[in-house]
């Protein structure tokens, strides 16, 4: 396995007196796809937001590329928000005011590049992932699919190191599903960019290259929850 790209390491996040992860470790290589499976409320989008520092830990650290995201600024990891990652979530993250092309271009216009350059990058990633039949259209006139594959490319527009994806296929049929994930791993790998993906779904999570189960809080990897405790599986 490569080095680390990302690791948390004794991470706790409570919200109120509810507690959400105690003291949770996980390391992703680079280029690694990891998926996070288990039940609901057991803390998985609160270890994700963690992992991509849209939340901070109450204790422990998270590591991104040899930097901790605590000890940045808030305008530091902003900065790694917009550069260095992608996000796929599950419903309503493209602006429904812009066509197609220009939601894919976005990433990169907050990031100021030209628009010339984004509209070219933008143009070769939606030919790249066939969906050039697409630009013109507004996110309204989209089926959820093809939004979640939009989706997809608007992630993966600035070449990101990790790519976060929460239930990337939760609101599709599994047909839908499996080609927004085709799509998302396919892509991922040609750009060497690492997932880390939330998911109820097994079928998704055996995408992966490997699997963490979060419970109550604590994360263990799949393999050693699979030979121990083969029927507790969280739903699996
Ligand atoms: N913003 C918040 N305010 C209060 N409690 C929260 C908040 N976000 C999460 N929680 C609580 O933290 C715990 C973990 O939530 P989290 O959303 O991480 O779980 P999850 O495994 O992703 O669940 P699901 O699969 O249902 O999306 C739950 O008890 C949840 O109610």
């Amino acid at each position: 396995m490569s080095a680390p790209i990302l690791a948390a390491h004794a991470v706790t996040k409570s919200f109120g007196s509810t507690p959400a992860l105690r003291d949770a470790d996980l390391s992703v290589a680079a280029g690694e796809v990891l998926a996070i499976m288990g039940p609901s409320g057991s803390g998985k989008s609160t270890l994700l937001h963690c992992l991509a520092g849209i939340l901070s830990p109450d204790t422990g650290e998270i590591i991104f590329d040899g930097h901790s995201l605590n000890t940045m600024s808030e305008n530091e990891r902003t900065l790694v928000r917009r550069d260095r990652f992608g996000f796929v979530f599950q419903f309503g993250q493209l602006v429904p005011e812009l066509p197609v092309l220009e939601n894919v271009m976005l990433p990169l216009l907050l990031g100021h590049t030209s628009r010339r350059m984004a509209r070219a990058a933008a143009t070769a990633l939606l030919d790249r992932l066939d969906l050039s039949g697409l630009h013109r259209r507004r996110p309204g006139e989209l089926s959820g699919g093809q939004a979640q594959r939009v989706a997809v490319a608007r992630a993966l527009v600035n070449q990101p190191k990790v790519v976060f994806a929460d239930e990337p296929t939760g609101s599709l049929d599994s047909l839908a599903g499996e080609n927004v994930m085709d799509l998302l791993l396919t892509a991922a790998r040609e750009q060497d960019a690492t997932v880390v993906l939330v998911t109820h779904d097994a079928r998704v999570a055996a995408c992966a290259d490997r699997e963490v189960l979060v419970r109550d809080g604590e994360v263990t990897d799949y393999a050693t929850v699979a030979s121990v405790d083969p029927d507790g599986m969280g739903g699996r």
